[in-house]
């Protein structure tokens, strides 16, 4: 049995040293460090941390939407620095009803995030791998299309080889210079250079970040843009989600060592 967060890849060469793995259960809900397909191919489990973190991982992505849009960490600088006094009122931000949220990623996270956004009387589109059937939102199977088509993309997916730099310029360039983009996924799943270029040549409007293509490293450029809201890679991370994942944690290892299934089976595709 193997355990691991989001850090050292979960790679053949470490599979290889351990010719008795038969389980590896990872701290994380994202996957990327793990070669899945080596795992299947040498018959051993992967649980991960389920749905544990999915709420809060979506109230972060609407609390970074809301405070991209309504300014409120560019603002709270503007008070603190002494501005309101000196240069008068700051500018206004944009209302959050009303707006068109394309969702990259259906899954437990992004269905979360479409929820908390509808009660907030935004429209929901989204891309999945699928089309789900329990949504009557409408489905994007291009994502250019979906980012035309939004004021706000969400990026909700998991990071694997088809997501990687899925969104690049074209899809940026689609969703066009009043649109903003949250990542609450990986970072890699957004072309970073591409994002920096069109957020300091004005050609979208905006980003919230959790996530970055090689943390803690955070591109320079964005430090100085109060259209950006950015984040350490916090979003799932409160004491009470840590307390359910120890528990699932536990849980998984009592299944696997009493020869019952998974709580948190990671299904090979
Ligand atoms: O980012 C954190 C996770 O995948 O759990």
């Amino acid at each position: 049995m193997l355990c691991s967060g989001t850090g050292p890849r979960i790679a053949p060469e470490i599979l290889r040293l351990l010719p008795s793995l038969r389980l590896v259960v990872t701290t994380s809900a994202g996957l990327n460090h793990i070669d899945l397909s080596e795992c299947r191919r040498l018959g051993i489990a992967v649980a991960n941390a389920g749905e544990v973190f999915s709420e809060d991982v979506a109230d972060m992505a609407v609390g970074l939407l809301i405070d991209l849009l309504r300014k409120v960490s560019a603002a709270d600088r503007y008070v603190r620095q002494g501005l309101w006094v000196s240069k008068g009122d700051y500018p206004l931000g944009s209302k959050l009803g009303g707006k068109q949220i394309g969702i990259v990623g259906l899954g437990s996270i992004g269905f979360l995030v479409a929820k908390r956004l509808e009660a907030f009387g935004c429209s929901i589109l989204y891309n999945s791998r699928k089309k789900k059937d329990f949504v009557s939102y409408p489905f994007y199977t291009n994502i250019c299309e979906l980012a035309a088509k939004s004021d706000v993309l969400i990026i909700c997916c998991g990071l694997n080889e088809q997501t990687q730099h899925m969104i690049n310029r074209e899809v940026l360039l689609a969703l066009g210079k009043e649109g903003v983009i949250i990542n609450i996924g990986r970072g890699a799943i957004i072309d970073e250079k591409e994002l920096v270029q069109c957020l300091v040549q004005g050609e979208i409007g905006g980003a919230g970040l959790d996530v970055f293509e090689n943390e803690p490293s955070v591109p320079k450029e964005l430090f100085d843009l109060d259209n950006v809201v950015l984040s350490p890679h916090l979003a799932v991370f409160t004491p009470e989600s840590f307390k359910a994942l120890c528990d699932l944690l536990i849980g998984n290892l009592e299944a696997f060592f009493s020869d019952k299934p998974l709580l948190s089976p990671v299904m090979f595709e």
